[in-house]
């Protein structure tokens, strides 16, 4: 342990194999994070396992249950640096059950095309997030091209 909180967070696609689309989340709360755009996940609880947590919070949150997909890696260990207290994993997620719905801790849901970055990028995302949004849209289009004919 590294004495870092440690977060989960869930990309959301519409298709692990073919993603064309992400849900984004717009957090209600706290205060200086409400209005943001974000990934939406939370911390993990002691003894849990990263990616149960992934699977408690978006059901938690946003109603659905997912099959996850493959970790987007960060180059720091442990994860995504978020500020000096935690960072976050981030793993690529598809709905398997359920409509989202922003039941806690959000109160927009948007799904965004993935092959739009400025429409991404433009979002009001959480500023530690923009680096995991632009590896994200890299390994995405890194993907899509690799399955060209
Ligand atoms: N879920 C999520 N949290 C993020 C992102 N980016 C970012 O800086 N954070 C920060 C915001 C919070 O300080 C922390 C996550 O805490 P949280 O409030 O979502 O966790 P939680 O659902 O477990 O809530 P709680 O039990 O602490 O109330 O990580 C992100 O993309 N997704």
């Amino acid at each position: 342990m590294n004495g870092l909180i440690q977060v989960v967070g869930g990309a959301v696609v519409d298709s692990l194999a073919e993603p064309s689309m992400l849900l984004v989340a717009r957090r209600s709360a706290p205060e200086q994070l409400a209005g943001l755009w974000e990934f939406p996940g939370g911390k993990v609880e002691p003894g849990e396992e990263p990616k149960a947590a992934l699977a408690r919070e978006l059901l938690e949150e946003l109603g659905v249950g997912v099959r996850l997909g493959a970790e987007l890696a960060s180059q720091v260990p442990g994860g995504w640096p978020l500020n000096p207290r935690a960072s976050m994993r981030v793993w690529f997620a598809e709905i398997t059950h359920g409509e989202p719905q922003p039941l806690e801790d959000h109160d927009d849901l948007r799904w965004v095309r993935l092959d739009n970055h400025s429409a991404v990028l433009d979002l009001p995302w959480i500023p530690a997030d923009f680096p995991i949004v632009r590896a994200l849209l890299d390994a995405v289009a890194v993907k899509a091209e690799s399955t060209l004919p």
